[in-house]
This record gives structure tokens, sequence and C-alpha cells, in this order.
């Protein structure tokens, strides 16, 4: 991380995170913000727009959890190479990632972009600012825990195949519920998956899963703890990060993985 440090994060950054930094009022007040800015006309129909007021909020009103534009830029450009059909995220909070990421979606060509949120107040706000910002269409939120959604999806079969998958939830879960949607088979050859927070806060377990080789994953399954969804060691992944910031200006990075092909 010494190179990332050198380098000077651009821009206005948001208000600093506090001891409390969510679900004390701020998600209802952002509503508030947002249908009484003075431009709010402008945002109908327009993500970008909306993307901005949500900024806005959290540069002069509080902190707000939200993956924010730097490193939005590395997963919207991974949308532009990918071009997936189908993405789910984990974790939705108020919907700045499934704005920008839906509507860079159907810039794509995709067709739905399903938002994973246990939080029935935060799935609210990012039905509705989703809607504001004119992606009803693409942006689908689906209200629960993680993985009781995903077993959801794919039990109703609106998931068959996740193209790209975005982790940005509870950090211990990325492991057990990425190792689910293997397990379902709903990730496989050429499925692709971004990871946030690897650096803040990390999340070790993550990265030695999806750097380990088929031979090390099948050798920790044989040894170890049988608790949990088991996976599927024999999907061969290439992974690595790419740096950025947080909105606050906190040093981060995405890990990027894709599966590459599947061991017999
Ligand atoms: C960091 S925020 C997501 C930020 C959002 N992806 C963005 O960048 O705009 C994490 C969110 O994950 C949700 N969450 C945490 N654990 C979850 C779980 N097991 N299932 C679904 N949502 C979860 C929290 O309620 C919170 O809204």
């Amino acid at each position: 991380m010494g190179e990332l440090e050198k380098v000077s994060f651009k821009g206005e950054a948001y208000r600093p995170q506090e001891e409390t930094y969510f679900d004390d009022g701020r998600e209802i007040e952002l509503l508030h913000f947002v249908y009484g800015h003075p431009r709010f006309e402008e945002m109908r129909g327009n993500p970008q727009r909306v993307l901005d007021a949500i900024d806005e909020y959290g540069r002069t009103r509080r902190y707000l959890m939200n993956i924010g534009e730097y490193k939005s830029k590395t997963i919207i450009n991974l949308i532009k190479k990918e071009k997936p059909r189908t993405m789910v995220e984990l974790g939705g909070y108020v919907g700045y990632s499934a704005i920008a990421f839906g509507a860079a979606l159907r810039d794509a060509g995709g067709k739905r972009y399903y938002s994973l949120e246990m939080n029935p107040e935060f799935a609210a706000v990012i039905s509705m600012l989703a809607g504001l910002a004119g992606l009803s269409d693409i942006v689908k939120v689906v209200v629960g825990s993680s993985s009781s959604s995903l077993e959801h999806l794919f039990r109703e079969g609106a998931v068959k195949h996740i193209d790209l998958l975005f982790l940005d939830h509870y950090k211990p879960s990325y492991t057990p519920d990425l190792k689910l949607c293997e397990e379902l088979g709903i990730v496989s050859v050429k499925s692709v998956y971004a990871a946030d927070n690897v650096v803040k806060p990390g999340n070790p377990p993550y990265l030695e899963y999806v750097r380990s080789t088929v031979e090390e994953k099948r050798a920790r399954l044989s040894n170890g703890n049988k608790s949990g969804p088991k996976g599927n060691p024999n999907l061969i992944y290439e992974s690595h990060f790419v740096e950025g910031w947080e909105p606050s200006g906190v040093p981060d990075a995405i890990e990027i993985t894709k599966c590459i092909g599947i061991e017999a």
C-alpha cells in the first residue's frame, strides 16, 4: 500500500466516519435532502444527478458508507469490459452502487441488477432513489439476509448465472456467501467477482480463498472446518487487487476475481 499512500486523494472528501456512522436516521435524512434539493427535477431519470446529490449529502452533512466515485470507476470499467447480463450486489445501503452500476449495466446492454439488502428501511431508500434515477426496470431490490436471498433467487429461477458479483456487505460473510453461490452453481466459468474493502477494514479469509489454487482449496476442505457452505473447490480463479479510495479519502482496494476454468 506504500505506493497508494503517496498518491493524493483528489477532490472533496465525505465527512469523516464517526463512531456511529449509519442507521441513526441519516438514511431517511438523505431522502429529505434529495427530495427537497433545489435541483431535484434534474434528478428524474438521471442517475448521475442522483449520485451527485448523494455525494453532496456525504460531503456536507453526514458520512455515508457508499463505495464513492473513485472505487466506482473501477467497477464501471469492469462492467464496460465484461458486459454482464446479470449482476448481483450483496449489501445495497442507500443505493449508491445500485444506481452507479445499474446505470452502467444498462448502458452495456445488461438486463438485471439485483441489490440484496437486509435492512428494510435501507432497501426502501434504494428502491426510491433507483426509481428516481429511472432505473426501476433494471434494479431489483431483494430484502433479507444475503444468503437467504441468494437461495430464494436461485430457487425461483430468477438468477441462473451471476456474471458479475459485487460483495459489499458484512465482511465475514464474503467467503461463505461466495461458497454458497459456488454450491448453487450460480457462479462458474466467466463469472467475475468484485469485493470491496479488502484493505479497509480488510478481509484476509476472503483474499486467501480467492487466491488459493484448486489443490489448496481441496486440501483445506478435506482437513478442516465442516461448518457453513463447502463451495466448489474445483473452480480456478485469477485474482488481483485494484487500489482506490474510500469517499472519505482513506486508501482502500477492490479485489477482482475471475473464474477461468474448472478442474476435473
Ligand atoms: C457498506 S454498505 C453497502 C454500500 C453500497 N454497496 C454502496 O456502495 O452504495 C453494507 C450494507 O450491507 C448490508 N448488509 C450487511 N450484512 C448483510 C447481509 N448479510 N445481507 C444483506 N445485507 C447486508 C448493510 O445493512 C449495509 O446496508
